[in-house]
């Protein structure tokens, strides 16, 4: 199938990532939020983001403006009907994700493919509520998308062959690496990476060590680019949490509980960057731990 124009729903740290890739490489890109901040925002963002990439040589100014305007902003979510791909990246929410694929569906062509970003939320369940259960699946990006090279595919359990082909095609066309996961709560890399931030944070609860010496442990003494509780303030708190819910409700083990500590940020507004406080307070000129 042949894919020119790629719908996104969320215009947030991931929306804006997934749309400066796809407008890179040539996708014609409707990027939607319900708030026309989160838009401005993610324009603004993409725009720094490019001129980096300008600076230090890995893209051209053509490619920049080209990409820029290949990408509509639109707060109507219907407007998403003439995409050949939708990417639904709005907040870790189940009832947010159903609600939107709800009012998408009516809207859509036949052909076109549905997707979730989504870090943890059983495909086949998002998948069921559509009309097109077999056009539907997993399209799993990391953070920063412009840097990391994975994508997870996560077939449903009734996703056919033509649309994981499809979505295979473009993540390929994206210069990326598709890794195929089982349709299980929180897939691979987050069944694996949030029990270690989970922990990190338990670490923090009991007094094992403060924010920082977690850090600089993991990252002097296990080669990690970024502490877990920095990478937990950059991916988000709330997500952190949400991750966590789905993987101890979804498989009923208390070894994925999540730390009350964790929550407790979450209940404050402490989100992380985004909020400008988590596991550090980035309100000043260098970030300052707030354990
Ligand atoms: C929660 C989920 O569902 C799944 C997930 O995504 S889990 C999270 C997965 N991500 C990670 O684990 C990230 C771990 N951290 C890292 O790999 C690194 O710290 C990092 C790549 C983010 C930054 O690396 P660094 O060496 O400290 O920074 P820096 O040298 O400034 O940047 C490296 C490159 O990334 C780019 N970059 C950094 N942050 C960026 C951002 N937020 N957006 C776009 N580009 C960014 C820089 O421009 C630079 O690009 P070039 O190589 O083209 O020059
Ligand atoms: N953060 C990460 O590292 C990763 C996250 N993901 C997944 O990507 C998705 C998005 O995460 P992330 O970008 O971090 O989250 P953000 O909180 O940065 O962005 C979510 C965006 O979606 C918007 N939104 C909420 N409801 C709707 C709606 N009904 N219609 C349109 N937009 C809406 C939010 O608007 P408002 O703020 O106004 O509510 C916000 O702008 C989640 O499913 C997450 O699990 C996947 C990989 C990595």
């Amino acid at each position: 199938m042949d894919i020119k124009t790629i719908g996104i729903v969320g215009a947030g740290q991931m929306g804006n990532g997934i749309a400066h890739v796809m407008s890179l490489a040539g996708y014609d890109v409707l990027l939607n939020d319900v708030s026309d901040d989160a838009l401005a925002a993610a324009m603004d963002l993409m725009s720094k983001n490019m001129a980096r990439q300008v600076s230090r040589g890995k893209i051209t100014e053509d490619d920049k403006a080209g990409a820029l305007s290949r990408i509509t902003t639109t707060q109507t979510l219907t407007e998403l009907g003439q995409s050949d791909l939708v990417i639904e990246a709005a907040t870790e929410r189940e009832a947010v994700k159903q609600a939107i694929f709800e009012d998408l569906v009516p809207h859509l062509q036949a052909h076109t493919i549905l997707t979730s970003n989504t870090s943890s939320i059983s495909i086949t369940r998002l998948a069921s509520r559509t009309d097109r259960p077999e056009k539907f699946m997993g399209f799993h990006f990391m953070n920063p998308v412009p840097v990391m090279q994975l994508v997870e595919l996560i077939r449903g359990i009734a996703t056919d062959e033509p649309t994981y082909n499809a979505c295979k095609s473009v993540v390929d066309k994206l210069g990326k690496t598709a890794a195929s996961a089982e349709d299980f709560p929180a897939f691979i890399v987050n069944r694996i990476l949030m029990p270690m931030i989970n922990e990190a944070v338990y670490t923090l609860y009991e007094g094992v060590g403060s924010v920082q010496s977690i850090d600089s442990s993991m990252k002097l003494g296990a080669n990690h680019p970024m502490g877990p509780l920095e990478l937990a303030d950059f991916i988000g708190l709330d997500t952190c949490l949400a991750i966590m819910n789905v993987l101890h409700d979804g498989l009923a083990d208390t070894k994925y509980r999540p730390c009350p500590l964790l929550t407790k940020y979450v209940e404050a507004g402490w989100l992380g960057r985004k909020t400008q406080r988590g596991f550090y307070d980035y309100r000043g000129e260098a970030p300052v731990p707030t354990r």
